[in-house]
């Protein structure tokens, strides 16, 4: 009688481990990797959603590198951080690092690269976040607003994310993440030069993930749509000059740490794209390849009312 429930007992106890193990590994699933103690390097983290991300990813356990051109404003994002870890009681936290440099500048984001490998070894995240809009009429834009804007929003993140990859190749690991737009996926008038670096931005890296996606390393492309930043505020205009006004679609806009939030749960999930933005935009989105025509037309009616707008 002894040997029959010993016997029954131990299958009983494999099948138990069995389902445990099971339902371990979806919950795992469901809530995507972990960042704790991963290397995550943020661009544009002196303000706005990249200083939100920064919020997130420390306090989701992250080993910070927080990059931008001004050092003093990422030294008061480092202090506020460290000042928060004392209320972060379940979890460690790391001091975050700073990097300074110009993404426009091409011989500084090499170098900052260089610098980030050196101090830390490796990457886990690659944050492609900072970026600046501009508002214009094409007819009144010079080139070389057009050229600026590339500069900042397509030429530097890429020039950084190539100067960081052989380092992830290499240790088949690693995470490319690039915050793009709505306007990456749509153009809207009067954004020429913007929405022409966020097309350029979601084609280059659904380019790099078709080709890197083998050596284990995933790229998300996030595409918001309006958030409560003072990215219009820095926006460049035709001549050069800063747009300094606070729009009221941004104004009205999403609040930043609730897309950073959803930053975070994209690298846990290593989303491949994710569009971050209400019915309207996403409606839009849909338009632009079903049905161009009709988009074209609403574009033109938008662009004809704006000018109004301005002649008055
Ligand atoms: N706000 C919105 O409505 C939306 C924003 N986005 C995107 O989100 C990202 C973050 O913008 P957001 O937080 O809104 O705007 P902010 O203006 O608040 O932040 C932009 C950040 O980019 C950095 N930056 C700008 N130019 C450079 C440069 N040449 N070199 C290095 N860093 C630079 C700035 O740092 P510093 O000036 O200190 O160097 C700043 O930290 C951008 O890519 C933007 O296109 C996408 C959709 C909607
Ligand atoms: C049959 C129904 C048709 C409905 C179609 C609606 C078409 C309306 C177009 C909506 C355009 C939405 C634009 C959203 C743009 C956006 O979210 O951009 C995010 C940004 O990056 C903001 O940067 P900006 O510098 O422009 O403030």
């Amino acid at each position: 009688m002894e040997r029959v429930m010993g016997g029954g007992a131990l299958p009983l106890l494999l099948t138990s481990l069995g389902v445990l193990l099971l339902y371990r590994v979806l919950v795992r699933l469901r809530r995507g990797a972990s960042v704790r103690g991963a290397v995550v390097v943020i661009t544009g983290a002196s303000s706005g959603l990249g200083k939100e991300c920064a919020r997130v990813f420390h306090a989701a356990g992250a080993r910070l590198v927080l990059c931008g051109r001004d050092a003093a404003r990422l030294q008061e994002v480092v202090q506020e951080l460290n000042a928060s870890s004392t209320d972060i009681q379940q979890q460690q936290t790391f001091p975050p690092s700073t990097v300074v440099f110009d993404l426009a500048k091409a011989d500084t984001v090499e170098k900052a690269a260089e610098e980030i490998l050196k101090c830390h070894g490796h990457v886990d995240v690659l944050v492609n976040n900072a970026g600046i809009s501009y508002r214009g009429n094409i007819l009144d834009t010079h080139v070389s607003v057009q050229r600026d804007v590339m500069e900042t929003n397509y030429f530097g993140p890429i020039a950084l994310t190539q100067a960081l990859l052989p380092s992830m190749v290499q240790r088949r690991s690693g995470h490319i993440v690039v915050i793009s737009s709505v306007q990456g996926k749509i153009a809207i008038p009067y954004r020429s030069a913007y929405a022409a670096s966020k097309h350029a931005t979601q084609a280059y890296f659904d380019c790099l993930r078709a080709e890197i996606g083998h050596f284990g390393i995933p790229v998300t492309v996030i595409s918001p749509g309006y958030i409560r930043t003072n990215l219009s505020v820095n926006a460049v205009t035709g001549d050069g000059s800063k747009y300094g006004v606070v729009d009221k679609t941004t104004a009205s806009g999403w609040d930043p740490r609730d897309v950073a939030g959803a930053v975070l749960k994209a690298v846990r999930q290593k989303s491949k794209d994710v569009v971050l933005a209400g019915p309207l935009p996403t409606v839009a989105i849909y338009l632009r390849t079903l049905w161009p025509a009709l988009f074209f037309r609403l574009m033109s009616s938008r662009a004809r009312k704006e000018q109004k707008r301005k002649d008055e």
